[in-house]
């Protein structure tokens, strides 16, 4: 199995946040290479999506197939590209890696397409942000393993089709939502990863001190797992700077009482939400009355970029009940009250708008 990177500087602007759930440098991105599992096996949690693929790559093994397509999306760090690696590993194929915004022109496709071999594993990271043109290329050679293509120019160019090698597209993406629905059709398989359990998490966190020879007990490995906002990319990430603490500050062993110190000094705080998190919560609080109050004018209020709100900082805020989307804006739940320390006012987002719809709004 050969694995080809492409560039990949999209995820460079990230913000730098402790808890930011992108990479913050390439060397980040070398330590996340070494700790990430190889096949499904090792894979944390994510039963649902696990089990779906066992079956379908047990069954597109059985008959020398490809895979059928597949989309995986969710929150950053939460396991894509690892997922999309595994899917090759297990299929015994090569993977050739690409991103949305790298593929600027139809030929950059067709160059990939035409050069994959049998059954290969073609994965687009940050699908969603493929042009036009460029997709375009991609219905028929989802479809129909073929392309067109454009030889010559002016009234002499004509189109011609070729034909591919059968293969498994697996998208990932941050933003289902953004997917043309034509693109979105063509998937067979779609998973979608949710937040890990503290549980899953400690189970990350154990396996990467032993790949980095770090003594841990149970107790340090709940602590870091606890604060990780349901992110093994974080939970790796605070496990490393743990370790540093406990390096120069203890005997190198990671407990307790080590994590903590250590985290309350990276300013996380003990639900694991970060500054950026408090900040968000205050804003629609203090600035907003609770709200509801629309995506831009948070952007607005805390300095930080709409898109970056929706895809990192809010999926958790939601999934852990401090922030409701509602159709008419944001709101701040009595679970953000009391995490600021707070009394609600009368009337606030309660409890009894948990549970219902999430829709999406802006
Ligand atoms: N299920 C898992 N079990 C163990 N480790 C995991 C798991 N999922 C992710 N990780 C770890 O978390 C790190 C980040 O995962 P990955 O790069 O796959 O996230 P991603 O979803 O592709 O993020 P992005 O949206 O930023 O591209 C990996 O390096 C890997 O070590
Ligand atoms: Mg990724």
């Amino acid at each position: 199995m050969s694995i080809q990177t492409d560039d990949f500087g999209a995820s460079a602007a990230a913000p730098r946040r402790m808890v930011s759930a992108s990479p913050a440098s390439p060397n980040e991105e070398a330590i996340e290479r070494a700790l990430r599992p190889k096949g499904l096996a090792e894979y944390v949690g994510q039963a649902k999506a696990r089990e779906q693929l066992e079956i379908f790559i047990g069954a597109a093994r059985k008959r020398a197939e490809a895979l059928d397509h597949v989309l995986l999306f969710g929150p950053p760090g939460l396991g894509k590209t690892t997922l999309s690696h595994i899917i090759a590993t297990e299929l015994g194929v090569n993977l050739r890696q690409t991103s949305g915004p790298v593929l600027e022109k139809p030929k950059d496709l067709a160059a990939i397409l035409t050069n994959l071999e049998k059954n290969d594993v073609l994965f687009i990271d940050e699908i969603h942000r493929l042009s036009p043109v460029v997709e375009e290329i991609l219905y028929p050679a989802l479809e129909d393993y073929q392309i067109d293509i454009m030889i010559g120019e002016g009234p002499a160019a004509r189109s011609i089709k070729l034909d591919l090698q059968p293969f498994t597209l697996v998208g990932a993406t941050t933003r289902a939502g953004m997917l043309t629905n034509p693109l979105r059709d063509r998937f067979g398989i779609v998973a979608r990863l949710e937040f890990y359990t503290p549980e899953e998490l400690a189970r990350i966190v154990h396996r990467s001190a032993g790949l980095l020879n770090a003594p841990i007990d149970a107790a340090g490995a709940a602590e870091i797992a606890r604060r990780s906002r349901g992110t093994p990319r974080i939970a790796n990430r605070l496990l490393r700077r743990v370790r540093d603490y406990a390096d120069v500050k203890g005997n190198g062993r990671i407990d307790k009482p080590i994590a903590d110190l250590a985290l309350a000094m990276l300013d996380v705080d003990p639900h694991g939400l970060d500054v950026m998190d408090r900040k968000l919560l205050e804003a629609v609080v203090h600035r907003f009355d609770g709200g509801p109050v629309g995506l831009d004018n948070v952007a607005a209020a805390i300095g930080e970029e709409s898109g970056t709100i929706e895809d990192v900082i809010e999926p958790y805020l939601i999934q852990q009940g401090y922030l409701q989307r509602t159709p008419r804006g944001r709101i701040a739940t009595l679970a953000a009250y009391r995490h600021l320390g707070l009394a609600p006012p009368a009337g606030a987002g309660g409890d009894d708008l948990f549970g219902g719809g999430t829709l999406p709004a802006r």
